[in-house]
């Protein structure tokens, strides 16, 4: 057997354990362990309880249990406890199947059957939504639980000659080194095995742990890439290797060297992924939704929703690559796509033509600016609009004189979309349909889908 170059810091992991004992604020003086009965769940996956009539957040622990818990943190309105023993479980507790799930941030509700996380998600989900639809009106996509995700950022460092490759843990900065991940699609955790051995046991290709800020693992229709972002020199002997390692796995390796901004990728070994009945050509960089069963159901329901046809002008705000601009130029008459990155108008252009779409243009715009006359001038009868996080606010007022007789909000934040919701709702929108779609189970994200019309 080889040497091992670096130690795995696996010793440093507490054991398996089924409770999520997270939040341990070492500093804060402990509470005494008393009794809790958790009523609710926050969408963070922290159960809430009350004591004394101040509501206390406790980390893994469920709805309807009766638990003991110790409070490290105390503040002028809230208790934060540590989860210390469940006296009476919930019968929707399961055990986490990943073995990092105690330590590691990635997931959060994997304590919770699947199916009650998805009602935990629709519940919260309608909180944010209040004045918008009830429980009942939510419809559910969802897809599978496990194996899901296509493309997973990795945080590395080398610490005294311990090689930590994996995720952040919860709310902190610290790398939680993992030896798998059990949301990653089967061919990403083949990949990811197979880089850490090879970072831990071979003294050459390891000794690039050392100067990497991140790796990037994604799987499309052209197989597996890694994507290595390098901090500091790496000879080009070294590099070579890699190369020879990266053929023998039949993975793409990219490298972003210190100082660019993102990896120099030539268009024959660009990747690939399909939607609809589309190819779509990207950069390893671009944004692309990173559940690919889930964007499937997604754009299938959107297009159901919005019915494009031949009479429909329709915007697809931050359009990104195309992913929903090319399904709706299927169907409707024109189509345009709006995105402030013009490397993937560019790219969103070029999956125009090759996908003979003529009907089909892409416009380079900042959306957080209020107006801008190109986008306003095409006489738009639709709009589809996919912002990040931050929300739409500063477009809306610039969307709504556009008078589009319907509007698709696709949302990874249902708070941003919970405001401009209501923006909507003051001029006169009413909201037709609503989805949560479980996107990112195990975890504390949901996708949120609202169709408007006037
Ligand atoms: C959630 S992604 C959606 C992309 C695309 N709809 C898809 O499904 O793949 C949001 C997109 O908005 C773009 N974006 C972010 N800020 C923007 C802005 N201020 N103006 C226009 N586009 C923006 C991002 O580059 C990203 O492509
Ligand atoms: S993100 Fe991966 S490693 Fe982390 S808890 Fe989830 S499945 Fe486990």
């Amino acid at each position: 057997m080889r040497k091992r170059f670096f130690t795995s810091n696996k010793a440093a992991s507490s054991p398996r354990s089924h409770r999520k004992n997270r939040g341990k604020h070492p500093s804060q003086p402990m509470g005494p362990i008393r009794y809790f009965r958790v009523e609710g769940l926050t969408h963070e996956g922290k159960g809430v309880a009350r004591a004394d009539g101040k509501v206390t957040f406790i980390a893994g622990a469920l709805p309807g249990e009766k638990v003991t818990a110790q409070v490290v943190k105390s503040n002028r309105r809230f208790d934060e406890a540590k989860l210390v023993d469940i006296e009476q479980p919930s019968v929707h507790r399961v055990t986490p199947a990943c073995s990092h799930y105690a330590e590691c941030g990635g997931c959060s509700f994997q304590h919770l059957t699947v199916e009650q996380q998805r009602e935990s998600k629709k519940i919260w989900l309608q909180g944010q939504l209040r004045k918008v639809c009830s429980t009942d009106d939510i419809m559910l996509l969802a897809d599978s639980a496990m194996g899901y995700r296509r493309r997973a950022r990795l945080a590395i460092r080398v610490v005294d000659e311990q090689l930590l490759l994996g995720f952040r843990g919860n709310g902190t900065q610290q790398i939680v080194s993992i030896d798998n991940c059990i949301v990653l699609t089967e061919p990403l955790q083949q990949t990811f095995v197979a880089l850490k051995s090879v970072l831990l046991e071979d003294a050459v290709l390891g000794c690039i742990a050392a100067k990497l800020g991140h790796v990037e693992l994604l799987e499309d229709d052209k197989g597996v890439s890694v994507l290595f972002r390098l901090t500091g020199n790496v000879e080009q002997g070294i590099r070579t290797k890699w190369s020879a390692w990266a053929e023998m796995q039949n993975v793409e390796l990219y490298w972003q060297f210190s100082g660019e901004n993102r990896a120099n990728v030539s268009q024959v070994a660009r990747r690939q992924y399909q939607v609809d009945d589309f190819a779509l050509r990207y950069h390893p960089q671009d944004f692309i939704q990173v559940n690919a069963a889930m964007n499937a159901k997604m754009v299938e329901q959107a297009m159901q929703w919005l019915a494009p046809s031949q009479d429909d002008v329709i915007l697809d705000l931050f359009c990104g690559v195309g992913n929903f601009s090319l399904p709706l130029a299927k169907r409707a008459k024109q189509v345009v796509g709006v995105e402030v990155q013009e490397s993937m108008v560019k790219a969103g252009q070029s999956n125009a033509q090759t996908n003979h779409l003529s009907n089909l243009s892409f416009v380079a715009a900042d959306l957080t600016q209020a107006t801008n006359k190109d986008i306003t001038s095409y006489g738009v009868t639709k709009v589809l609009l996919d912002p990040p996080r931050a929300g739409a606010i500063e477009f809306l007022p610039s969307l709504v004189k556009l008078k589009p007789k319907q509007i698709l909000y696709v949302s990874c934040d249902a708070a941003t979309l919970a405001r401009d919701a209501e923006y909507l709702l003051e001029k006169r929108y009413k909201v037709k349909r609503v989805a949560m779609m479980d996107m990112f189970p195990q975890t504390a994200h949901l996708e949120t889908m609202l169709l408007f019309s006037r």
